[in-house]
Order: C-alpha cells, then sequence, then structure tokens
C-alpha cells in the first residue's frame, strides 16, 4: 500500500502529451490548447468611435454648452465598415456610427443625444465629452504579436470568442484523450432491463462514462462484462487497441472473482501500484502498456470509482494535455470530518461562502456504496488520517465537483 502523494507521482511519471491536431471553431469547444495564440493584429485594429454621434476637434467643441452651443458643418457620414472619405478640418465634423472609424484630425466623437441629431448639413453641440472621448484607440486592448491565448488552456466561451475576435478559423489542440470504459460484475444489469435475484444497477459505467465527458475526454469503447477472466481479457485487448486511457471498475480487489489485475499482468500491463493507503478506493490499480497507454484499475464500489476517477484520473487527463489542473480549494470544517486511522479520507459534502470565508461539511452517507451522497454535494472534502475525527474549525482541501459550482443547491 502506499501514500496518496506517491500514487500521484508514480501516474504523473508515466504520462505523455496527446497528438496535436488543427480543428475548426466551431468544433474546438472544451479542446486544450497546444499552441500559445498571438495577435495577428492590434485590437483594435485602427481608431474608432466607441458611440453614435459626431467625430470632432475637441479643441473646437470645448465651449460648448446648452445656451451656447457650437455648431460645426457636417461633411461626411461614416458607417461600421466603411472608411472615411476625407479628415477633419476646423469647424466641420464627421457624422459617426459605433465601431466606424475615426476620420484624420477628429480625436474625439460628441454622443449622439448632446447634440441637435442626425441627418442636417450642420450640427449644434451642446455639450463636450473629455478630450479624446468616445474614441477606442489602436492597440489599446492588445498589441500585435502580444500571447493572447496560452498552450494548456481549455477552450470554452473566453477563448473561442478571442480566437474568432483574431480572425483564426482553427486552432492547435491536443487530441481528446480516448477512453475504454469496462465494468465487470455478473451482478450488474443494464438501467431498463429487469432485475432478479441479487443483481443490481450498473451505475458506474454511465455515472463515469459522464465525468469522463465533462472532463473533455471522449468514451471511445465501453464493455460491460461478467466476472470471466477469458471474457474480462478479450475485452481489455480490443479496448487497448482503441484508447490512450483504459479505466475498468470493479474486480480489482482480492475476491475470488477480481479477475481484472490478474488478466492486465497477462496482456503484459506494467503495474505501477496497486492499492492505496486511501479511504474509499483502497484497491486502486494503475500500470501502463510499452505503447504508453494508462490503466486505471477502479474500484467497483460506485463512490471508490469516482474518487479515484476525481482524484487521478481527472489530473492525468489534464496533464496528457499540458494543462494545469487546479482542482483544490481550502475550506474550513464546519463539522467534524471522521478521519480514518490509517488512510487519508475523501467524503462528498458541501462547500459554501460564509461571511468572507469557505465553509465545508460532510455529506450525511459517508459509505462507499451509498451514491445518493452524490445527491446534493458540490465538492470532494479530503483529510489525512489521524486518530480522532478533525475538529470543526481545521482547514481541509476541497475540490469542487467538475459538474458543480459554489451556489450550486
Ligand atoms: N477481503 C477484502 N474485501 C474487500 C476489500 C479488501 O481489502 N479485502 N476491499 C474492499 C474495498 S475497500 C472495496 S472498494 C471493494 C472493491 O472491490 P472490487 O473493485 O473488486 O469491486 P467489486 O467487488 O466488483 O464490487 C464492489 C461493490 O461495488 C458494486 N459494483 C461493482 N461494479 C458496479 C457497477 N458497475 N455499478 C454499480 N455497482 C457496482 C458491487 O456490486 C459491489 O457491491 O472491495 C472490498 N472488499
Ligand atoms: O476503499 Mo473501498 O474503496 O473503502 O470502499
Amino acid at each position: 500500500m502506499i501514500p496518496v502523494d506517491e500514487a500521484s507521482r508514480r501516474i504523473a511519471a508515466s504520462l505523455h502529451p496527446l497528438p496535436v491536431e488543427q480543428v475548426r471553431l466551431a468544433e474546438l469547444h472544451g479542446r486544450v490548447l497546444a499552441e500559445d495564440m498571438t495577435a495577428g493584429f492590434p485590437l483594435p485594429r485602427f481608431d474608432n468611435a466607441a458611440m453614435d454621434g459626431f467625430a470632432v476637434r475637441w479643441e473646437d467643441i470645448r465651449t460648448a454648452s446648452e445656451d451656447s452651443p457650437v455648431r460645426l458643418d457636417v461633411c461626411q457620414e461614416i458607417a461600421a465598415g466603411v472608411s472615411p472619405r476625407a479628415g477633419v478640418t476646423a469647424g466641420s465634423c464627421a457624422q459617426i456610427m459605433t465601431g466606424a472609424p475615426m476620420p484624420d484630425g477628429a480625436d474625439t466623437v460628441v454622443i449622439y443625444e448632446h447634440t441637435s441629431g442626425f441627418g442636417t448639413s450642420s450640427v449644434d453641440v451642446y455639450k463636450p465629452p473629455k478630450p479624446c472621448g468616445n474614441v477606442r484607440y489602436a492597440g489599446e486592448e492588445v498589441r500585435e504579436g502580444e500571447v493572447v491565448l496560452r498552450k494548456g488552456q481549455r477552450l470554452t466561451t473566453a477563448g473561442i470568442g478571442v480566437l474568432a475576435a483574431f480572425g483564426y478559423a482553427s486552432a492547435p489542440v491536443f487530441h481528446r484523450p480516448r477512453i475504454a470504459l469496462l465494468t465487470v460484475g455478473d451482478e450488474l444489469r443494464e438501467p431498463g432491463e429487469p432485475l432478479e435475484g441479487a443483481s443490481i444497477y450498473n451505475s458506474n459505467r454511465y455515472a463515469l462514462e459522464a465525468i469522463a465527458v465533462s472532463a473533455g475526454a471522449e468514451v471511445v469503447y465501453h464493455a460491460e462484462l461478467p466476472d470471466d477472466a477469458r471474457r474480462i481479457s478479450y475485452g481489455m485487448q480490443r479496448a487497448l487497441g482503441q484508447c490512450d486511457l483504459l479505466v475498468t471498475a470493479g474486480g480489482i480487489s482480492t475476491g475470488e472473482y477480481d479477475f481484472i489485475q490478474q488478466e492486465l499482468l497477462e496482456l503484459g500491463v506494467r503495474e505501477r501500484f496497486w492499492k492505496v493507503a486511501q479511504k474509499p478506493g483502497k484497491p486502486f490499480f494503475f500500470g501502463d502498456t510499452g505503447e504508453g497507454k494508462l490503466v486505471f484499475g477502479l474500484p467497483g464500489n460506485p463512490l471508490s470509482a469516482l474518487v479515484c476517477f476525481l482524484h487521478y484520473v481527472m489530473p492525468a487527463l489534464s496533464a496528457m494535455q499540458e494543462s494545469p489542473y487546479h482542482g483544490r480549494i481550502m475550506a474550513v470544517l464546519a463539522e467534524p470530518f471522521p478521519a480514518d486511522r490509517k488512510r487519508y479520507r475523501f467524503l462528498f459534502g458541501r462547500v459554501w461562502q460564509e461571511n468572507g470565508s469557505l465553509m465545508c461539511r460532510v455529506s450525511p452517507k459517508t459509505e462507499s456504496h451509498m451514491i445518493t451522497s452524490l445527491v446534493g454535494a458540490n465538492c470532494l472534502i479530503e483529510a489525512p488520517a489521524a486518530d480522532a475525527p478533525h475538529p470543526a474549525g481545521t482547514v481541509v482541501g476541497c475540490n469542487l465537483l467538475p459538474w458543480s459550482t459554489l451556489n450550486d443547491s
């Protein structure tokens, strides 16, 4: 049995970055950038109006007021997307729309509301803005050549919007990690099928598939297998042929029908560890193949499987895409945490904000088969082994669940 940190280190030592591919903008959501992206031009690209109104020389209208307006000749209209025909000279101005390029000579835009209005050959200005007011200057947001998105950034709303603004129709991203998912157990039935005798429904397949997809991975293969060494071996061979990570759930402990470890070793998988000093998830197995594929043998208890996925598989998926994984925040226990005497303990729970601090408490159901303890949980709380419960007030690590937010009810 090895400590939790040592397990994470051994997994990290087996990881390789995934290959890179060029993917079209519309398909980039959730993908991870494989290169820094730079600005091909400054943003804004040219000086332009921030408001609808009149492009003027501030010098001409600085004294304008309701009682003593300044009258200017309107020499042209400039709409967004149109280049100015001429510059603005003393005593003249241009009617201009938001986003339209500023004409030479003008340094300020007077908003429509502070003038006599559009559509005439001259305009009265009633109120001056600040000098250079209502103008967006070239390069004020981003300089040409500046890095706007970093390698390792997961592309969602922000990254996709920024790529589009700089005209990138596609971007280099890491391949999506391909996961093969095997669940094993004679007792398992698929949801929708009838239950008979001592059978139970296969929840791991669906919960693990959901978390894998939310982590940006692709489940390329799945099989639901009986406790039969030959069929498990065959399923694992097929799975390994098409994935980057093989994730199995169940059959990894020491029972008479736990064939996963034995069959993995038969297939030449190199064991990096089996058994970690943690609760739940003690019989967790990790290995790799000669071709660099990773094998995660998760315990079958539903919460043990999810804890191992959250704590080990998620960071591995990020690292394979050279993306930093910031899972953990620190929070204060509102109630005692039932520590284990020998094993590092993970428990689902809730974290919330109170008077400027983050507080947390574990879910009322704490056993590793109790899948309903996930309902209402928004975090996974972790704490080291101890002879007595960690008292309220202790600061512990909390990992927001990838499908939750701080404000989930
Ligand atoms: N003598 C010992 N017995 C057990 C030990 C041990 O150290 N010595 N470890 C216990 C711990 S801790 C865990 S965790 C489990 C893990 O065992 P396995 O990984 O071999 O899992 P199974 O025995 O196949 O299943 C355990 C449990 O989970 C249910 N299960 C399995 N797959 C699914 C699924 N896809 N969907 C829903 N539920 C599933 C299964 O029916 C069992 O109840 O071993 C302990 N025993
Ligand atoms: O470690 Mo098991 O995963 O306690 O239930």
